[in-house]
């Protein structure tokens, strides 16, 4: 992805400008493009041209129009999610505004960082690719009718009659969900499953049985051989598309708490150091450039000290969003673990990931931090360093954090560069 890449548009009503600059400045530094309106023609007039990825409603409405007033206008208008900022509201009330139209709830008084999590998670779904669906069947003719119905779903769909070439596609399309048929010639589904358990890597991926049998306890044993679940192969085409689908959402769902860090949904410690050691392995095998940065908040303790676990938290977030907002394609980015963030850039040289570092490192130090009425700044310190030949995932990690020593011992808010 280019650096200038489209940002997600977001709409906020306003009764006042003040009450609306404020938000903007935030959403814009989170990397939204935010508008603020306060008359309902220029509103209307803007959902007309260009629809918004969301729109934030306040309740206050705007200058000359009601929230309630111009809530069917937008609903009409809007292709994505629709924000309502309040201050409190009974359930009912509440379900009269999500059958108006309303899809989500802020409320008052407005954490604008919890707005932003808002808005990151649902441009997430709105991202989400297609699943992945790998068919092991022999027969042709039934493959086919189930992939057809998959694929006209918007599925991508891989067909394999030979169960004993699975791992193969099990690495190279590296799909959500595995539908396996049970009785095949080169081996049965059940046989097969249990031997991709014995893999732990394949773990989370759910394999289905879809077959004729109909036998209870067959089916419990096939269960118990690794698959973790028996639909019949006969179902109708769209409770076939309906069941992959929501297995497809649960187990994603699942993979990404598995991975995923809680607090800023960045990669985890387990998982950024796994995938360094396989870009560290191809960079070698390709003669590929890899850089490796450490990244630290400075004077962190002081942070927690001053305004509380929770600010500090607080602050952890918001120098991940930064992270995950700027890497693009070039790299990756994880919580290596508490104050610390890990990034790798792929294909980059030393010069120019330590450039970027350094961009993104004004930008932190530029962003407005706050604790109920009490503003403030803070910096993070960075090591860098470039893969040698003679090196392995763990010598690339030390040779950072020595960078980030060295940044630290200078003064911090700095990146330094390990020189090998
Ligand atoms: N709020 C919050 N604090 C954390 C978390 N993880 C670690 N910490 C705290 O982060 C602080 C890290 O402090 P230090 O490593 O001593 O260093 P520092 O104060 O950041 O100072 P320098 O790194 O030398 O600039 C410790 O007090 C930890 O308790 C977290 O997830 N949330």
């Amino acid at each position: 992805m280019s650096e200038k890449s489209i940002k997600p548009i977001v709409y906020v009503s306003a009764r006042q400008v003040h009450g609306g600059a404020e938000l903007a400045r935030q959403l814009t530094f989170f990397g939204f493009e935010c508008h603020v309106f306060l008359k309902k023609s220029s509103f209307l007039a803007a959902m007309h041209t260009t629809a918004p990825f969301a729109v934030v409603l306040s309740e206050a409405g705007l200058e000359d129009c009601s929230a309630d007033e111009i809530l069917p206008f937008v609903v009409k208008l809007s292709c994505g999610p629709i924000l309502y900022l309040t201050s409190t509201l009974s359930i009912s009330q509440q379900i009269e505004l999500m059958n108006n139209g309303i899809t989500d709830f802020i409320y008052f008084p407005l954490d604008i960082q919890r707005l932003i999590d808002r808005l990151d998670s649902l441009l997430e779904r709105s991202h989400n690719t297609p699943y992945r669906v790998l068919i092991v069947d022999d027969s042709d003719a039934m493959g086919r009718f189930n992939a057809d119905a998959l694929g006209q779903a918007g599925m991508q769909v891989q067909l394999l009659k030979n169960p004993l070439e699975v791992f193969l596609l099990l690495e190279r399309f590296v799909p959500d969900i595995v539908l396996m048929d049970v009785y095949m010639p080169q081996c049965s589904g059940n046989e097969i499953a249990k031997v991709i358990r014995q893999y732990t890597q394949f773990d989370s991926i759910p394999i289905v049985f879809l077959s004729t049998e109909t036998n209870r306890n067959k089916q419990l044993m096939a269960r118990s051989m690794g698959g973790d679940d028996f639909w019949v192969k006969s179902m109708p085409r769209e409770e076939l598309v309906a069941s992959v689908g929501i297995t497809c959402a649960r187990y994603r769902s699942l993979r990404r708490w598995m991975t995923c860090d809680s607090l800023t949904a960045l990669l985890n410690h387990t998982n950024v150091i796994e995938l360094l050691e396989r870009e560290v392995a191809q960079a070698k095998k390709e003669s590929l450039s890899l850089s490796f940065a450490m990244i630290d908040i400075d004077h962190f303790k002081k942070i927690n000290n001053s305004y509380g676990h929770g600010i500090g938290d607080q602050v952890i977030k918001s120098l991940a969003r930064l992270l995950r907002q700027s890497i693009h394609n070039d790299g990756s980015v994880g919580r290596y673990g508490g104050e610390k963030f890990a990034v790798l850039f792929a294909g980059t040289s030393l010069i120019r990931a330590a450039q970027k570092l350094d961009e993104w490192r004004m930008r932190f130090a530029e962003l407005t931090q706050s604790s109920g009425d009490i503003q403030f700044n803070v910096t993070f310190s960075a090591g860098i360093a470039a893969l040698k030949n003679n090196m392995d995932a763990q010598q690339l990690i030390d040779a950072a954090d020595q960078a980030l020593y060295q940044a630290k011992g200078a003064g911090r808010n700095q990146i330094g560069l390990h020189n090998n």
